[in-house]
């Protein structure tokens, strides 16, 4: 069992924080800019797509601290970057929430922008397992069935109460005949006796939660630091309750008929006929195949106060 490292305790060479202007309101880029100079970090700023990965990946070299301003998709393009350049052990990661979502910051207990300033500067640090799903990171979710359309037309209001769920409503809802997808999933042994299976059917989704779960209750954080994927597979008859006006977070009630529940460290995806799309951290992938793998506590970031490993313990961090 880990345990917190003070943040002030950290010897720094050098703080990057690579910093998205537009990204959920785009209203943060002055008071961000501000007190990343008050606390000495060398700002960044991307102008296009893909620049997060590049700009981490440059400074993860000789930064031991790369910092992502933004929303979920850029903390996802600042660990890919820290991945690709091999420095994960070397390289703290601190999550600035200006996005649309912040899914992640919340999960971790980052409750503003200042706050994880302070969080960043002063507060604790743990080493949490990140998702790789092929050869790309994510931290937070892997969710197969969404389309890129429906998740670039998602509203702001859905993304922020909803999370990633508001990218399945949306795919439900903008899809005129929804195609079920004809999948295979296989998961390994898990260490808390979950033991190798495969499940073969029509699923509207499947989603895989690291950071993030997804049930009925009302707390969204998973148990980040357990080496183990949350995986709910949602079954195709789902359909007729989705149509019938259930609401959607309903569905994930622990006895419904048709959501599976495994967990597991490692499992693999398959579509027995073409690429779909997978949504990471809300950065789309298309692949016919998936293999999934927890690398367990390789990601070291500052987490807030309210930042709790196990979710179901200690009553966890409440979505809004
Ligand atoms: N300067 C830029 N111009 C256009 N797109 C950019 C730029 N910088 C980053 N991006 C894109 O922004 C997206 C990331 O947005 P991000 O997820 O951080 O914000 P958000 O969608 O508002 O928040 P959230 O994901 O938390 O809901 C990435 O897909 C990235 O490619």
């Amino acid at each position: 069992m880990q345990s917190d490292r003070p943040a002030a305790e950290r010897q720094e060479s050098e703080r990057v924080l690579v910093l998205n202007p537009v990204s959920g309101s785009q209203d943060h880029v002055d008071t961000v800019d501000a007190l990343a100079s008050d606390y000495g970090f060398e700002v960044r700023t991307t102008s296009e797509a893909g620049d997060a990965t590049r700009f981490a990946r440059q400074a993860a070299s000789s930064a031991d601290l790369v910092a992502a301003a933004g929303g979920d998709g850029t903390v996802n393009g600042v660990v890919n970057g820290v991945v690709d350049a091999g420095e994960l052990e070397s390289t703290t990661v601190g999550v600035v929430p200006a996005g649309t979502g912040n899914n992640f910051a919340t999960n971790v207990g980052i409750e503003g922008i200042e706050h994880a300033f302070e969080v960043i500067d002063q507060g604790r640090l743990r080493t949490i397992d990140l998702g790789i799903a092929n050869d790309c990171a994510f931290v937070n979710s892997c969710v197969g069935g969404v389309t890129a359309e429906a998740s670039r037309d998602t509203s702001s209001e859905n993304k922020r109460t909803l999370g990633v769920l508001a990218y399945v409503k949306n795919t439900l809802e903008s899809a005129r005949e929804f195609d079920s997808l004809p999948l295979r999933v296989e998961t390994v042994d898990g260490s808390d006796g979950e033991q190798k299976r495969a499940w073969e059917g029509e699923a509207l989704f499947v989603l895989v939660g690291n950071c993030r779960r997804f049930t009925s209750s009302r707390t969204a954080q998973a148990d980040v630091e357990d080496g183990l994927f949350e995986v709910t597979i949602v079954e195709d008859a789902a359909i007729s309750d989705l149509l019938g006006g259930a609401f959607l977070e309903g569905l994930f009630d622990r006895d419904s008929t048709h959501i599976v529940r495994r967990r597991t460290p490692s499992l693999t995806i398959e579509h027995r006929e073409h690429a779909i799309e997978y949504s990471l951290d809300g950065e789309m992938l298309e692949t016919e195949r998936l293999e999934l793998d927890v690398e367990p506590t390789a990601l070291e970031i500052a987490v807030g106060e309210g930042y709790q490993p196990d979710p179901d313990e200690s009553g966890g961090l409440l979505e809004s």
